[in-house]
């Protein structure tokens, strides 16, 4: 061991190495100072900050658990909120207590920097001894490590309460910590703390277990009470989280719940039922969603109440059976469910939007023409805690340059020549509450860039020629079908913006690209043509076609099947599948492209919503067909 400055701190803890516990500490602190000396060889008189990962290195390393941090996001919010006060800071680590992710409350700002308590600091007990998130990971179990509890002297003035997190499978998955260096904290605000933090990391655990098993039925077993049916962690009832399938098959189980009911990796894969744990009162099946349900171990004891949610696609299943959708969908949730259908990555990210439902979590949508961008945008919308409140669309290409950035952010009576006499409040202001859809954002102006950050970062609207900036709080959902990430790497659009509206990115497949083509066809059919049988050689030239359009086009391409379909059957003849050409954007294709808007253009005297609507595109597709092809845009 390095030699040691014999310090009064220093000296406490080496007397554990004699006299384990006597040393005044408590014996989980006084067992950590001996793992610190015995097998890390520290020395609790090392001054100095903790390791830091550089900004490269830190950014490598969150980017894998992009998904982690969102899904912890809120509680961490929700946790700062509720400590703030006490000059706590709140950092979520991974298992090897780097932190990646982190709120400092302003007034503390400069000590926690000088201390380097923030996003990338290392804590592992094997580098700093003993601390709140090391020794916590090190126990698995939540820990106060208060003031002189630490390892080190340096970190004496600290004190840190931490829970651990576990994932889906009941792994350790990070650690969830608050720390504060306030000297007036009291004993009891201690213990409080620390119970807040172990619950706000339960949480944390229902988002991430929810996000996994989203399809599944969950049972939330309550973990207050004594009885509770969750399992007592370092003096902590902590609930736990079942998954099931309809055959009542055990799933998954949290942690909490298969130490709770002794639940093992290999019992879950041998199909145990629930049945085979618990005894769960009759028609839960029946009773209204997050009803609280009596529950009871197969010996009898009481394990408190759960609340059972259904999976997302039985709720489906009750809401679907009709064949036109006319009315909005009376679940959200569900909505979103049924747009990804059995296209596997859409369906998952779907589920990680469901569990961050109550996140204004800034959503790209990214698909080509006709996949389904406006309207996935719609029922978020309408699945979210905004959804009775404004939803608020502007297509950046369908928009001359000149207009947005007044239809956006509104401006002053008077402001320009031109304006309305009353002035206007802008897009933003009027999505006040609600949310702000951005579609072809791949098309905004750089200099509207700026603008539009500017709003993302500071929450407020500055009209122009406005004296004062308003408060705005909105949803932003943006959407496109350029690769915004190649728009960045060509200087065309800004990186910071790129990052900040992408808080989580959605790709909306091809038609032709999705694995429940056939089921999305048949769907589509039913809405279409109610009526009609497809025949066996039409349902293979629809398998088999290309969908430039995708589902607007799959949609008309029905539509008009049916009301040529002679005896109620849908024939290959009735399916107007135009030809396709190979490697688009040849000068032949370009040319017969040309033709064909130009003439449907005439037809409809140049009035683009028509035009659009005849040819099977939207109106911001043709008037970015038509940019390209002529280099002009037609009056609005
Ligand atoms: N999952 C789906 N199931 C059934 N119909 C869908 C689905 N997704 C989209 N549609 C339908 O496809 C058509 C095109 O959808 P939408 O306008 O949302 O596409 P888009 O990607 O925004 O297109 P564009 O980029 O051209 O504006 C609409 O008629 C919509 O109702």
């Amino acid at each position: 061991m390095a030699s040691l400055k014999t310090t009064h701190h220093a000296e406490r803890v080496l007397s554990t190495l004699q006299t384990l516990p006597s040393v005044g500490a408590e014996p989980r602190i006084a067992s950590s100072w001996r793992r610190c000396l015995v097998e890390h060889k520290l020395d609790p008189a090392r001054d100095g900050p903790p390791r830091t990962l550089t900004q490269a290195e830190l950014k490598d390393f969150i980017q894998p658990m992009d998904g982690l941090i969102h899904l912890a996001m809120p509680e961490i919010e929700t946790l700062y909120r509720l400590v703030r006060d006490g000059g706590y800071c709140v950092n979520f680590t991974d298992t090897n207590a780097v932190m990646i992710a982190s709120r400092i409350p302003p007034a503390d700002e400069a000590l926690f920097r000088q201390w380097k308590l923030y996003t990338g600091s290392i804590f592992a007990e094997a580098i700093e001894g003993t601390n709140g998130v090391g020794t916590c990971l090190a126990e698995e179990r939540p820990i106060s490590v208060h003031r002189a509890d630490h390892f080190r002297e340096h970190w004496a003035t600290m004190s840190c309460k931490v829970a651990p997190v576990f994932d889906h499978a009941g792994r350790l998955a990070g650690a969830l910590n608050i720390t504060s260096c306030r000297t007036e904290l009291a004993r009891p605000a201690n213990d409080l703390a620390l119970a807040v933090t172990v619950e706000a990391a339960r949480r944390i655990e229902e988002r991430i277990f929810r996000a996994h098993f989203g399809t599944a039925w969950i049972a939330s077993l309550n973990g207050g009470g004594e009885d509770g049916g969750g399992q007592n962690v370092g003096g902590f009832n902590v609930g736990g989280f079942l998954a099931f399938d309809d055959d009542q098959k055990i799933i998954g189980a949290s942690r909490a719940a298969r130490l709770g009911l002794g639940l093992s990796d290999a019992a879950i894969q041998a199909g145990t039922r629930l049945s085979d744990v618990v005894v769960i009162d009759k028609g839960f099946e029946r009773a209204a969603p997050e009803t609280p349900i009596g529950m009871r171990r197969r010996d009898g004891t009481r394990l408190g109440h759960a609340r059972i949610s259904q999976p997302a696609a039985q709720r489906r299943s009750a809401t679907t059976i009709r064949h036109r959708p006319a009315r909005p969908p009376q679940d959200g949730q569900a909505a979103l469910m049924r747009l990804a259908g059995g296209h596997a990555a859409l369906a998952r990210d779907v589920r990680r939007l469901i569990a961050l439902a109550d996140h204004d979590l800034p959503v790209l949508l990214h698909g080509e023409t006709g996949t389904g961008k406006d309207l996935f945008a719609r029922t978020l919308h309408a699945a979210g805690s905004r959804a009775g409140r404004p939803y608020v669309a502007l297509n950046c290409a369908a928009m001359p340059e000149s207009l947005i950035d007044s239809e956006l952010f509104g401006y002053e009576a008077g402001a320009f020549t031109g304006a309305r006499r009353e002035g206007s409040k802008g897009l933003i202001v009027q999505a006040d509450k609600g949310t702000l859809f951005l579609d072809e954002i791949g098309d905004m102006p750089l200099a509207l860039q700026t603008r539009l950050l500017r709003v993302l970062e500071n929450r407020e609207v500055l009209p122009l020629g406005a004296g004062r900036p308003v408060p705005v709080d909105f949803r932003l959902i943006s959407a496109s079908h350029q690769d915004l990430a190649e728009l960045t790497r060509d200087g065309r659009f800004r990186a910071d913006l790129y990052y900040r509206l992408r808080g989580l990115q959605v790709d909306l497949p091809a038609l032709r690209e999705r694995t429940d083509k056939a089921a999305l066809i048949d769907a589509v059919a039913r809405e279409e043509a109610p009526e009609a049988l497809i025949s066996p050689a039409a349902r293979a030239a629809l398998l088999g076609y290309g969908w430039p359009g995708n589902i607007r086009q799959l949609r008309h391409v029905l539509r008009l099947a049916a009301c040529t379909a002679e005896a109620g059957v849908i024939a290959a003849d009735d399916l107007d599948l135009p030809a396709l050409g190979h490697g688009g954007g040849t000068p032949s294709l370009a040319a017969a492209e040309r033709t064909v808007i130009d003439d449907v253009l005439r037809s409809h005297a140049g009035r683009v919503p028509e035009a659009a609507g005849a040819l099977g595109i939207s109106r911001a597709t043709l008037y970015r067909k038509l940019k390209r092809l002529r280099g002009i845009t037609p009056g609005l």
